[in-house]
């Protein structure tokens, strides 16, 4: 479907570095931090930006040079950029009024799509009365109405809380059902979620590139550091571990002696309730735990801590 072969551009301080990559599924997903290339990615992938080097394919077709308008591809950038004096109904309908379609087709698709994303009773409203998820599904319905080839969203729920953040993870997940998806976020979970392919960029190079299972085995420490695991050195080799795959006990509440285990101490402590968030001092490292909400252990206690699964970076 979208082929990256050796995409590179640079300015005096960002240099974007040879990213190939093969996108044929529905969702895809570029992750990384802020600052890693995302939205320069997907801007060369829509035209607005002309890489210095490197070719861009879509469905074999060379596109690289080919102008923005040409591509019909649909982008949501990370602002929505509505237009402000116009209702959510016009705004919709902007792209297939300048391109001079019959207000009984306009009308139809605007309906067909808004019902779709469940925003017909907002047609009338201007886009400054509206939530963030209500903005931000009339960004998207802009862009469907126009039977895009692809749908490229910048950062599509990060204007929005998390109560509704699930809601629209679903949504999207709809989306990506009826139009090829390429989805940026620095957000884990919602990668994890939608993603058939996911790429992790940082800092300009492309990391990673496969299914989910590039969350549960991080190729090396860079990208284990940004999915959040700990970096250990066990015997002088290089080990990730999830915090989610540390057990933390006091001392006396050991059973096993022989099995692994490694002292430490209490340095802070986050409590979410059902779980908590320990960091443990053990020798040079700070050790990011996760424990259920029940466990009570204090600040400044001695623990012992043991590690179920090691993720070997050698
Ligand atoms: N037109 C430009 N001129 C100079 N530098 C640019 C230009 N466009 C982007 N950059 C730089 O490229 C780098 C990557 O930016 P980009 O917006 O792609 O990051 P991102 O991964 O999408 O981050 P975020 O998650 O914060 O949006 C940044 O340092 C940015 O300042």
């Amino acid at each position: 479907m979208l082929k990256l072969e050796n995409v590179s551009k640079s300015w005096k301080e960002f240099k974007l570095s040879n990213i190939s990559l093969e996108m044929d599924k529905n969702y895809c997903i570029l992750l990384g931090p802020s600052g890693a290339g995302k939205s320069v990615i997907i801007q060369c992938i829509t035209g607005i930006i002309k890489p210095d080097s490197g070719k861009i394919y879509f469905n074999g077709e060379d596109i690289t040079n080919l102008p923005p308008e040409r591509r019909n591809f649909g982008y949501v950038p990370q602002n929505y950029a509505l237009f402000p004096n116009m209702s959510v109904y016009k705004n919709i309908a902007y792209g297939m009024k300048i391109r001079g379609r019959s207000k009984l087709e306009i009308d139809k698709k605007v309906l067909d799509i808004s019902e779709f994303l469940g925003i017909t009773r907002i047609l009338n409203r201007k886009p400054l009365t509206l939530s963030g998820g209500e903005q931000q599904r009339t960004a998207i319905a802009r862009a469907l109405v126009l039977d895009p080839k692809i749908l490229l969203l910048d950062e599509p729920t990060a204007a929005l809380d998390t109560s509704i953040k699930e809601n629209v993870i679903s949504e999207l997940k709809k989306i990506g059902e009826i139009v090829p998806v390429v989805h940026i976020t620095h957000d884990f979970v919602e990668a994890r979620t939608l993603g058939n392919q996911i790429a992790i960029l940082i800092n300009g190079e492309l990391n990673d590139f496969g299914d989910s299972e590039i969350f549960k085995t991080p190729k090396n420490e860079k990208i284990a550091k940004f999915l959040g695991y700990n970096l250990v050195k066990i015997e002088n080799k290089n080990y990730a571990v999830a915090p989610e795959e540390t057990v933390v006990k006091r001392p006396n509440e050991v059973q096993n002696p022989i099995e692994q285990h490694y002292f430490g101490k209490v340095e802070s402590i986050v409590d979410f309730g059902y779980y908590r968030k320990l960091n443990v001092k053990i020798d040079e490292y700070s050790v990011k735990c996760i424990t259920k909400g029940t466990n009570n252990l204090k600040i400044g206690e001695d623990v012992k801590v043991f590690y179920k699964r090691k993720i070997s970076l050698n």
